[in-house]
């Protein structure tokens, strides 16, 4: 479990960055065998697999000070807790529908001592408020996943691209973006050489995306 692969990615992390994202491998560790939330194949990869994964939202779009984002379907914290700690003056809000997956969360924020993250035990449907930016990774198809979001992101844009969803997606996506004419889609295998990237892509949405 090498965190050396994350500092040569982001080379300008603070010292207390790096301490907490070593901190974080012993605290998931530690939580995964009370509650599973990575796979146990997983867990020894997972600085490459779920914390680096996460953090290519960031070679995409940098998170300003103040800013909300929301983490829909954020299971053990995935993209949102390596964010939050990339971003520590960026507000994140974590949602999963599954309570045991919070407390995980829960867990491993006061254990890094970050207080930038808001959970909700909830689906993200019943959740109120605004954002700049909507992340997640494996939830659901565009279609379904646009659907249970709608209404949520702020109209108003503070940073240079405009508000939307930023999707960590991986294989072909033609026929699942098909109806999504405004969606783009950046490779994570222009920023990280190892191999798991290959196929990996963010998909950003804007807000107001046009039909066909
Ligand atoms: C496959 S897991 C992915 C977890 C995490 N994003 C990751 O990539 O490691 C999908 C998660 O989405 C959550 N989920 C599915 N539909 C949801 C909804 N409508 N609202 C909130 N959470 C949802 C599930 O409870 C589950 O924890």
């Amino acid at each position: 479990m090498e965190v050396e692969v994350l500092f040569q990615y982001f080379p300008n992390l603070s010292k207390e960055q790096k301490e907490q994202f070593i901190l974080l491998a012993d605290l998931y560790k530690d939580w995964n065998m009370k509650i599973n939330v990575v796979s146990r194949k997983d867990i020894d990869e997972l600085y490459l697999r779920h914390v680096l994964h996460s953090l290519g939202i960031a070679k995409i779009q940098n998170f300003l000070p103040n800013a909300s984002i929301i983490d829909v379907g954020t299971g053990g914290g995935f993209p949102g807790v390596p964010l939050a700690i990339l971003f520590p003056e960026t507000k994140f809000t974590l949602v999963d529908a599954i309570g045991k997956k919070i407390k995980v969360v829960d867990e491993v924020v006061a254990g890094l001592g970050i207080n930038n993250v808001t959970t909700v035990n909830d689906r993200v449907e019943n959740v109120k408020g605004e954002f700049d930016f909507i992340v997640s990774r494996a939830v659901a198809a565009m279609p379904t996943f646009v659907h249970w979001t709608r209404g949520k992101i702020k109209k108003e844009s503070v940073h240079e691209r405009k508000n939307g969803i930023l999707y960590l997606k991986g294989g072909d996506l033609t026929e699942e973006l098909k109806e999504y004419r405004t969606a783009e889609l950046f490779s994570l295998s222009d920023y990280f050489k190892e191999d798991f990237y290959e196929t990996k892509k963010v998909v950003y949405l804007p807000l107001k995306y046009r039909g066909k």
